[in-house]
C-alpha cells in the first residue's frame, strides 16, 4: 500500500526535528532547567519541568494550546465535516501529529485510512461479552485495548531483532492508527450492550469517525458534532496529566500502544483525573434529588458544596493541578452550551454552581485553584444528547484522549527518548538533608 500523506509528512518531520533532540541532549544535556525540593518529591512532583513534548503545552492562566494554537483557533483552522459545525478529528489528528493544518483531501485520507482499519478482531467482544455486565465501562475499555495487544506490528517487529530505534516509531504509528480506527468501535459496543439491552449498532461506512460513534451509539444527531468537539477538546493536556504520563512512561520501556494506552485509560479511571466528570454528574444529580429534582438556590447550593467539603470529599470538577483560571476546555463547552442548550434546566445549574463554588473554595482556603475544569461541564452536554448513564463518560474522554497520548508515544519513538527512571530515596535522606538545609551536591 502507498504511504498515506500522514506518514509521509510525519516522517519527513521527525528526521527534521530529531538532530534537534540529539544537540540537546549531547551537547546541552548539563543545562539546568529545574530544581527539586522537599515538598515535590513527596506531592505528586508538581511543576517539576522534566518531560518533553511538543503536541500540546499548558499554560497556567491561559490553558492549553494544541501545537501552538488556543481552542478557538484549532477549531477555526481545521476542514469542517460538511454540512456540520465542527471539524473532522481525522484532521485534528494530522494536526496534532505533525503540527500542520491539513486540507481536505489530507483529511480524507485519513478518514479512509482509519475506515479501512476499523474491523475489531470478534474475540475482543468475546472478551468483553465474558464480563460480568456490570464492570464499569473504563475496566471494558481497557481491558479491550490489553486484549487486542497481540494485533501489534510494533511488537512483531521488535521480535523479529531487526528493528533500528531510529525506525520504531514506524510500526508505533502504525499501531497507533489500527487502534484509533477501533476505539469507536469498542466504546459504542460497549455502551450498547451494557446499557441498551444488547442492541449493536453496525457502523455506516459512510460516515467520518465522530459521525460514525453518534451513529452506533443510537444517539440522533446533533449528537456526532458532540462527539467531534468533545473528542477534540479532550484529546491532549501535555504531557505530566497521569494518563499521558502514564502512557509515556509504559512506552519507555518499549512496551507497544496496546499495553501503553491500556495502562493510561487506567489512570484516567481515578476520581481526581478523568472520573471527575462522571463524579460531577453524580454531584449533581445528588444535589438534584435532595430537592426533588428542582433547581436549588444558591443559598442551597452553597449549603451542598460545604456539605460536600465538611464530609472530607473534594468538589468535583473543580481545581487543577496546573491551571490557575478558568479551563479554557470549560469555556468552549460553556459557549457551545450557550448556542444549543441555553434552556437546559442542568446546564442552569452549572452555571449556578460556577457562581458560587470558586467562593466557597476559596473560602475553604485549601485548593491553589479555585476555578472549574473540563469535567466540571462536559457531563451536563452528554445529558441533554441522551447519554445519561455518567458511569460512561470516562470512555468518552478515553476515546478522546487517546488521540493525543498515542500521536506523544509515537513522537517519543521517533525522537528516541530514553526509558524513563527518576530516582527515589528515603525518609531518612530527606529528614538528612532538611536537617542539613539540602542536599550537598
Ligand atoms: C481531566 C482532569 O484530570 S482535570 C481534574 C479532575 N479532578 C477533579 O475535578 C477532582 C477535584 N479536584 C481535585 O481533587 C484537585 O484540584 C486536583 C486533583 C485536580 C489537583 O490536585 P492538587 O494539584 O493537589 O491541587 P492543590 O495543590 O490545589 O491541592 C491543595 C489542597 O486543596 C484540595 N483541593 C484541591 N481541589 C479541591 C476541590 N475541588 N475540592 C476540595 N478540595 C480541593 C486538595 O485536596 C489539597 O488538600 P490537602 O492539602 O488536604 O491534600
Ligand atoms: O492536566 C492535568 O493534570 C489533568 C487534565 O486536565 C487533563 O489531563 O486533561
Amino acid at each position: 500500500m502507498a504511504e498515506s500523506t500522514l506518514k509521509q509528512t510525519l516522517k519527513q518531520k521527525i528526521e527534521a526535528f530529531r538532530p534537534r533532540t540529539q544537540k540537546l541532549n549531547k551537547e546541552f544535556g548539563e543545562v539546568v532547567i529545574d530544581k527539586v525540593n522537599i515538598g515535590q518529591a513527596i506531592g505528586g512532583a508538581r511543576d517539576v519541568r522534566c518531560l518533553v513534548t511538543d503536541i500540546s503545552y499548558l499554560d497556567p492562566q491561559e490553558g492549553i494550546r494544541f501545537r501552538g494554537k488556543t481552542i478557538p483557533e484549532t477549531f477555526a483552522a481545521l476542514p469542517k465535516v460538511p454540512g456540520k459545525e465542527q471539524p473532522f478529528v481525522e484532521g485534528f489528528f494530522y494536526f496534532l501529529l505533525t503540527g500542520e493544518i491539513p486540507t481536505m483531501d489530507q483529511t480524507q485520507e485519513i478518514v479512509a485510512d482509519w475506515k479501512a482499519r476499523s474491523a475489531v478482531p470478534q474475540y475482543v467482544f468475546d472478551v468483553l461479552r465474558a464480563m460480568p455486565r456490570d464492570s464499569h465501562p473504563m475496566t471494558m475499555f481497557s481491558t479491550a485495548i490489553l486484549a487486542m495487544q497481540r494485533e501489534s506490528k510494533f511488537a512483531k517487529k521488535y521480535a523479529t531483532g531487526t528493528m533500528k530505534k531510529n525506525d520504531m516509531w514506524e510500526p508505533m504509528y502504525e499501531d497507533s492508527m489500527d487502534i484509533l480506527a477501533r476505539l469507536p468501535v469498542i466504546g459504542a459496543y460497549i455502551y450498547r450492550m451494557k446499557y441498551k439491552g444488547d442492541t449493536i449498532i453496525p457502523a455506516d461506512p459512510k460516515l467520518d469517525w465522530g459521525g460514525n460513534f453518534a451513529h452506533m451509539m443510537g444517539i440522533p444527531n446533533p449528537y456526532d458534532d458532540v462527539a467531534r468537539m468533545y473528542f477534540i477538546l479532550h484529546s491532549d493536556h501535555e504531557s505530566g496529566n497521569v494518563s499521558a504520563h502514564t502512557t509515556h512512561l509504559v512506552a519507555s520501556a518499549l512496551s507497544d500502544a496496546y499495553y501503553s494506552l491500556s495502562a493510561g485509560i487506567n489512570g484516567l479511571a481515578g476520581p481526581l483525573h478523568g472520573l471527575a466528570n462522571q463524579e460531577v454528574l453524580g454531584w449533581i444529580k445528588q444535589t438534584m434529588k435532595k430537592l426533588n429534582n428542582t433547581l436549588p438556590s444558591k443559598e442551597q447550593l452553597k449549603q451542598f458544596l460545604w456539605d460536600t467539603l465538611n464530609s472530607g470529599q473534594v468538589i468535583p470538577g473543580y481545581g487543577h493541578a496546573v491551571l490557575r483560571k478558568t479551563d479554557p476546555r470549560y469555556v468552549a463547552q460553556n459557549e457551545f452550551s450557550k448556542k444549543h442548550l441555553p434552556n437546559d434546566p442542568l446546564f442552569q445549574l452549572v452555571n449556578m454552581i460556577y457562581e458560587v463554588a470558586p467562593g466557597v473554595l476559596t473560602e475553604h482556603g485549601k485548593t491553589k485553584n479555585p476555578w472549574p475544569n473540563v469535567d466540571a461541564h462536559s457531563g451536563v452536554i452528554q445529558v441533554h444528547y441522551g447519554v445519561v448513564e455518567e458511569d460512561f463518560y470516562t470512555v468518552l474522554f478515553g476515546i478522546g484522549r487517546a488521540l493525543g497520548v498515542l500521536a506523544n508515544i509515537t513522537w517519543d519513538r521517533g525522537l528516541g527518548y530514553a526509558i524513563e527512571r527518576p530516582k527515589s530515596v528515603t525518609t531518612d535522606m530527606l529528614e538528612k538533608w532538611a536537617h542539613e538545609g539540602g542536599r550537598k551536591i
